[in-house]
């Protein structure tokens, strides 16, 4: 399939796994990729290369409210999400006892991503309907005693989309003394994020997730609270020496015209999507009555639902949706492509054989009301299929 095709013809609902690169992002990238000077050149063609990322850092601060001295270059959120949380988490450990606080539902690269001790992550559960335990957290923090304390939660949740209170998550490490990342990358272009308001230390970002070039993303510190004093790229000074090596002028250039617009355009676009998704929702909810939207009445990001059908296995409908022409997804597709049980839906107690059939639909600034029509065609059809089984077994 041609890159053409791929857009003219399939409806991509897809963006929480990554979102197509708007145009605006792509002659930003082009024109990036033509300088020819590294950005730590003193002569003209280094700083054009330098005002390109200084451009660009200062959208990206913009983007989460943060002052543009604090946003550090990353290649995405994961290296973002080890950049905070490894050396964070050894930088409190060498002061003394230090605990470690994880929510359930967080994406690979804040469960699994660093190097921490043998048994120091701990998780803080979250209910059914994906939302951290915040009373756990505030029981748990008492106990901590003089350990100092890290506590890492996502804004907003890549399966369900569900978003957790993590202002007042922050309220509470704080009252304590400790110190609070946030995992940003799903809500950061979807949903207004400041994170001043939001009084986290950190958070992170992943500039593909809204339209940005993918292998683009940053740390975004509150202050230098938090330190990173041992880095995980060492070399040269480049990012202020949190990130060593020459820049990625074109990703970062993009990552900063996709927050521009991202931003431009942030209330009418979650309204807009909000009002498709509830359309998509209704839809799924018409021809399959016995459908579970999972955590419906939870906050959620205004793009994004997952649902599933009892009888529906999720692998066999992700390819009669594609076989359609609509591109879903299931679980957490992040890395392997493979699906495989997911542990946030473990996490909120969804029954197994119910959790294996969940798909996700994202949407995002490609997707139109005509997407959302041609969505419910395909659901007929993989449905129908699937409703005749069952009449025919009975
Ligand atoms: C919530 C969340 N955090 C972090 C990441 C990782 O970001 P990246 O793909 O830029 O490494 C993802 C990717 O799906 C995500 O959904």
């Amino acid at each position: 399939m041609t890159a053409a095709m791929a857009t003219s013809q399939r409806i991509y609902l897809d963006h929480n796994a990554t979102s197509p690169v708007r145009p605006e992002v792509s002659e930003a990238v082009l024109r990036a990729l033509q300088l020819p000077g590294n950005a730590s050149s003193v002569h003209a063609e280094g700083r054009l290369a330098r005002a390109e990322i200084e451009g660009a850092r200062e959208k990206v601060a913009r983007l989460v409210g943060a002052r543009t001295k604090n946003v550090v270059f990353t290649s995405g959120g994961t290296e973002a999400a080890n950049l905070v949380l490894t050396p964070g988490f050894r930088r409190l450990g060498q002061a003394g006892a230090a605990r470690l606080f994880v929510g359930a539902a967080e994406h690979p690269c804040v469960l699994n991503g660093h190097r921490f001790p043998e048994g120091a992550v701990e998780i803080i559960p979250v209910d059914s309907r994906g939302i951290l335990d915040l009373a756990w957290l505030e029981a748990h923090l008492k106990e901590a005693g003089e350990a100092r304390v890290l506590v890492s939660v996502q804004l907003a949740n890549n399966e369900t989309g569900v978003r957790q209170p993590v202002a007042e998550a922050a309220r509470l490490v704080h009252e304590k003394g400790g110190l609070i990342h946030t995992d940003a990358v799903q809500a950061a272009g979807r949903i207004p994020v400041d994170i001043a308001a939001l009084g986290v230390d950190a958070l992170t970002i992943s500039g593909h997730k809204f339209g940005g070039p993918k292998g683009s993303g940053a740390v975004v510190l509150a202050s230098d609270q938090f330190e990173i004093a041992d880095r995980l790229i060492r070399g040269g000074g480049q990012e202020k020496g949190y990130r060593a090596g020459t820049e990625n002028v074109a990703a970062i250039a993009g990552f900063g015209a996709a927050a521009e617009s991202a931003l431009a355009g942030l209330e009418q676009e979650a309204v807009r999507l909000r009002a498709l998704r509830d359309e998509a929702e209704a839809a799924i909810r018409r021809i399959a009555p016995d459908v579970l939207v999972v955590a419906s009445d939870a906050e959620r990001l205004p793009n994004t639902f997952a649902f599933a059908i009892p009888g529906l296995k999720a692998e066999t409908a992700l390819i009669a949706f594609d076989l359609a022409g609509v591109a879903l997804s299931s679980g957490s597709a992040c890395s392997s492509g493979k699906v495989k049980r997911s542990h946030v839906l473990d996490a909120m107690g969804v029954e197994p054989t119910l959790a294996e059939g969940v798909l996700r639909v994202s949407l995002g600034w490609t997707t139109t009301e005509e997407d959302v029509i041609r969505f419910a065609e395909a659901c007929e059809k993989v449905v129908g299929t699937l409703y005749k089984r069952r009449a025919s077994a009975a």
